[in-house]
């Protein structure tokens, strides 16, 4: 079991620290120093620790989380729980970079400490530290030599300064208007109407100039130090009056002492300190000054509330992976996109199949454009952008893919003009039309930066399409198109540090419009693009791409973009909205998923670390975990789902859950089996048989069958029980590499090379379900085997498939040189249709590639069957030689196309309990076969025999199988 330690103390919660030992083992460092915790971490006391309870109080005992203290931490560390609204003494860029997760406690302080706030407030406005001591040092009443300045608090503004959206804010501002006070604020951006609730928002400078009180709530980090100093006291209104809670060291501490005795504040209310436990002299010195022990939080209820809301970060952390309150920081984390990695020499892992599986708007493992329903959802820009492309902090300028070849010099040129016809183009036509945004991943090949990029894909932002238009690209005509980023109220990650935000940019703007101009010859309006001339930019037009409209096209093929069209921008239209998050937190909406919910399609799909923003594509029956197999260094991340047994009923429409016995009519256009009820019985023997080829024996089960006792019912959920290793490999054969397959698998018994990246399960390692159910696939080979009159070789592999919704295996066949002709298979839970097709090869007489055949078999039900039998019929009387045979066959190839698949001449409806065994080399060599599952929980156990001579020795044992008389099957 995983463990959780915790620094320091918890006061009013520890029943609720101790729950936590049923999910975590507990571990304490109540007290000590950082010598004595670092040694602690270097022994390996804190080895198994995934989540840490701490608080501002613990800093004492270990000093800060910083780069020091986190390099010695355990690396299965995943999770800091931080008790306390401030946290600068956790260096949470350094977290983030090891993947660690830190969550504070930001909302359960709000209210203690806005009263604080209120309190400070009005003691410093009556300067309530003189009358208060003066009373209890003997001066009697009514001879307080002092009337303070504000006697009466109505009418005066309560400046308050706050960066991020922090809620402390609006209680102070809440608390503060039942007293009269009008309310004005600075953040680093304008806040929400409803958030502001009537608050003014003003500048900085502002803000200070005009406060009579001012109020400081706002955390503190490097650029929040000293935000009030010297220079800003000199801004302020004489007589101010400064209040903090938040962190001391946002004022000036000395500054603040010269401002109070040169009276231009008039006076203070403290609460924190800049060198807490010290007090500048100063302050402590000035009775204008209230001073209080940094008690903001220090009430019964803040505390406990607190206390829980660290304890549920830790729970929430190790069992769904994210925490609640996570710091701002990691929560926008704007500069780690979500992204996916290089690809490794071997790619166990495709970069780009697992970003399309975790981004539901870019789902397009191949082309640079998605678009789905004729909408652009998403576009890419890597290697090409064409020329003449750009790209800017908010503006991409690219060219639409597609249509193109390599030149002798590898370059991507046009080889057919492009127009709005093609589904890309018209997708894109509609969007820009629908104004629906459009989100944008930058490869790391695209050399537009002009620097590094993090990683192999990154997820830059959403854009509104603003502009497309043709231009002629070489010797044809091109599609380009302009994007440009949709919040321009924040800086975008890929800017430069030094670049000015969206707002400071001069010359940005919504007034200012790229040039138009209406052309002599189609008196069709067309934007100036280039600095070097307007061009009329109608690929129909007779003066399209000549410079301002005379009859020269531009001189060279590199321009420079007007200043105009680059600087231009769209009005923000807060009606667009993007239709998908730009980073789905599909996590989030599985926390109280049930078991059918988690055999959704969504649930298999891929999902972005929370720790460290990669897609991560789910590999696991059990769920997801971001570091590779063989690579321990990388992302700690990982998610469990909290899988419960599925029940038959959900996944079977049957009544009953199966029929007592199955009706049966066939569709004329497939082969019909012989039936037998009896050899069998209680099943329904079906045998299908493909002369020369092989044969199909599909065991129908019915009710009696199912519900036996550890029968096919029982198995159903005893399969759901166990962690049997089900994960998804990467599909052997495929367009795009380290794409996964659509089932889960795990093998057991005799390895064979069909399974590469791992060695399988021994089957003395199998649990009982697994045993069971290879009881009931030996019985059932052996039937097969002996109606055909071969000899029978009990199986000794068996290959589990998981499918969840949607998953099913495409046509394949199982024919390898180390596996014997018997394949039987059981199936539990929703039912599937099972096609089997003969294969393109021997279905046309040649391969895909239109490579005849050497030897054509030329069986019945394949293409143009009597041509091509007459054919061989004269190669082998000798009335044509082969070079002849070969001209004639060549005459049949489909020249253009694929030529079409067979159609399936075997289907069948595949229930739970059922066994199918296919017998027969030339089953697989000949024919393929392909499982569609009814989008619903189904397993398959599938088992073969592997010829001994074919697996290593040293595996040989996992092959050994006596199956225990518990476990023999006897068809009943
Ligand atoms: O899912 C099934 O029923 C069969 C799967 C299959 O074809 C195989 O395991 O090779
Ligand atoms: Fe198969």
């Amino acid at each position: 079991m995983p463990a959780a330690l915790l620094i320091g103390a918890i006061t009013h919660s520890m029943p609720e620290w101790n729950d936590l030992s049923s999910i975590l083992t507990l571990k304490e460092f109540p007290s000590g120093t950082r010598e004595d915790f670092i040694r602690n971490c270097r022994d390996g006391q804190y080895d198994d620790v995934v989540a840490i309870y701490r608080s501002n109080t613990s800093t004492k005992f270990t000093g800060p989380f910083d780069a020091e203290l986190l390099s010695v931490l355990p690396s299965s560390l995943k999770y800091i729980a931080h008790n306390g609204a401030g946290y600068d003494n956790i260096d949470v860029a350094a977290c983030t970079k090891k993947g660690i997760a830190v969550s504070s406690t930001p909302v359960a302080v709000n209210n203690a400490t806005a009263d604080v706030a209120i309190f400070l407030m009005i003691g410093a406005l009556r300067q309530a530290y003189i009358p208060v001591t003066s009373l209890r040092e003997g001066e009697p009443i009514h001879l307080n030599p002092i009337t303070t300045q504000y006697n009466h608090e109505t009418g005066k503004f309560l400046g308050q300064t706050g960066l991020g959206h922090d809620p402390q804010n609006k209680e102070v501002a809440r608390r503060a208007r039942a007293f009269g006070m009008t309310i004005k604020y600075h953040n680093r951006s304008r806040l929400s109407p409803e958030l502001e609730d009537g608050a003014t928002y003003v500048s900085f400078d502002e803000l200070l100039a005009n406060s009579d009180v001012l109020s400081l709530n706002l955390a503190l980090n490097a650029s929040t130090r000293h935000i009030i100093g010297k220079t800003e006291f000199q801004k302020m209104k004489d007589g101010v009056i400064i209040v903090n809670t938040a962190r001391g060291a946002l004022i000036d501490e000395k500054a603040l002492v010269e401002a109070l005795e040169s009276g231009k504040v008039w006076s203070a209310g403290l609460d924190v300190y800049e060198n807490e436990p010290a007090i500048e002299p100063g302050l402590v010195n000035n009775p204008r000054v209230m001073l209080l022990p940094h008690i903001g939080t220090m009430t019964y209820e803040t505390q406990r509330e607190m206390e829980l809301l660290v304890l549920n970060n830790l729970r929430s952390g190790v069992e769904t992976g994210k925490m609640i309150t996570l710091v701002p920081e990691q929560k926008d984390a704007p500069l780690l996109p979500p992204w996916t990695k290089r690809q490794k020499a071997t790619p166990q892992r495709g970069p780009r199949p697992e970003l399309c599986d975790a981004l539901p708007w870019f789902r397009s493992v191949q082309g640079g454009v998605y678009h789905n329903g004729n909408i652009c959802w998403g576009f890419l820009i890597d290697a090409d952008c064409g020329i003449r492309s750009y790209l800017d902090d908010e503006v991409v300028i690219t060219r639409v893919g597609g249509g193109c070849t390599k030149d002798a010099d590898g370059n991507l040129v046009l080889i057919k003009d492009q127009d709005g016809d093609s589904a890309a183009m018209s997708s894109i036509l509609n969007s820009k039309e629908l104004k629906v945004p459009v989100g944008i991943i930058i490869g790391n090949r695209n050399t537009l930066l002009n620097k590094p990029l993090p990683h192999r894909y990154n997820v830059m932002a959403y854009f509104r399409i603003t502009h497309v238009w043709y231009e002629r690209i070489g010797r044809k005509t091109g599609a380009k198109v302009r994007f440009e980023k949709l919040d321009l109220g924040r800086k975008s990650w890929w800017a430069a540090k030094h670049s000015l935000s969206p707002e400071k940019n001069p010359g940005y703007g919504y007034a200012t419009q790229p040039e138009q101009l209406r052309c002599k010859a189609c008196d069709q309006h067309s934007i100036r693009i280039y600095d070097e001339g307007w061009m009329c930019l109608q690929p129909s037009c007779e003066l399209f791409w000549m410079i301002n409209g005379g009859s020269s096209p531009p001189p060279s093929a590199v321009l420079t973009f007007h200043e105009k069209f680059l600087k231009s921008r769209l009005s923000p239209d807060p009606t667009i909205q993007p239709h998908y998050s730009l980073v789905p937190d599909l996590l989030s909406t599985l926390k109280d998923a049930d078991s059918n919910a988690l055999s959704k399609r969504i649930t298999w799909k891929g999902i972005i670390c929370p720790l460290c923003r990669r897609c991560i594509s789910r590999r696991f029956w059990w769920g997801w975990r971001c570091a590779d197999d063989n690579d321990s260094s990388n992302c700690p991340f990982e998610h469990i789902l909290p899988i419960r047994p599925i029940a038959l009923r959900w996944v079977i429409d049957d009544m009953e859950t199966s029929p007592i016995k199955r009706a049966l009519s066939w569709d004329a256009k497939f082969m019909v089996p012989e039936i037998d009820d009896v050899s069998l019985y209680p099943y329904r023997k079906l045998t299908y048989t493909i002369p020369g080829v092989g044969s199909i024996m599909h065991l129908v089960a019915n009710r009696e069958i199912n519900s036996r006792y550890n029968g096919p019912d029982e198995l159903f959920g005893q399969l759901q029980c166990e962690e049997l290793g089900l994960r998804r490999y990467p599909l052997a054969q495929s367009m795009v590499a380290g794409t996964l397959t659509a089932h889960f698998a795990v093998n057991y018994g005799m390895p064979y090379k069909y399974v590469v990246s791992v060695a399988s399960k021994a089957f003395n390692e199998a649990c009982p379900p697994i045993l069971r159910a290879m009881g009931r696939l030996t019985w059932a080979s052996k039937q097969a085997v002996l109606a055909a009159g071969d000899t029978f070789f009990p199986p000794n592999e068996m290959l589990l498939l998981g499918y969840l919704e949607d998953m099913r295996i495409g046509y394949h066949d199982d024919g390898e040189s180390a596996l014997g002709p018997t394949i039987s298979t059981l199936s539990l839970g929703a039912k599937s249709t099972m096609l089997v097709r003969m294969k393109y090869k021997y279905y046309h007489g040649y391969s895909r590639a239109k490579n005849l055949l050497a030897e054509d078999p030329v069986m019945p039900g394949c293409k143009n069957y009597t041509r091509r039998r007459e054919l061989k019929a004269r190669l082998q009387d000798g009335s044509i030689d082969r070079e002849m045979y070969d001209e004639l066959r060549r005459e049949g190839i489909v020249r253009k196309g694929a030529g079409g698949e067979a159609t399936p001449c075997i289907k069948m409806e595949v229930n739970h309990g059922d066994l199918v065994v296919m017998h027969g080399e030339g089953l697989q060599r000949f024919y393929e076969h392909s499982v569609i599952p009814d989008k619903r929980l189904r397993f398959a156990l599938t088992a073969r025999h592997i010829k001994p001579e074919f697996v290593d020795v040293k595996e040989m044992e996992k092959g050994r199988l006596e199956l225990g008389r518990e476990w023999v099957y006897d068809g009943k």
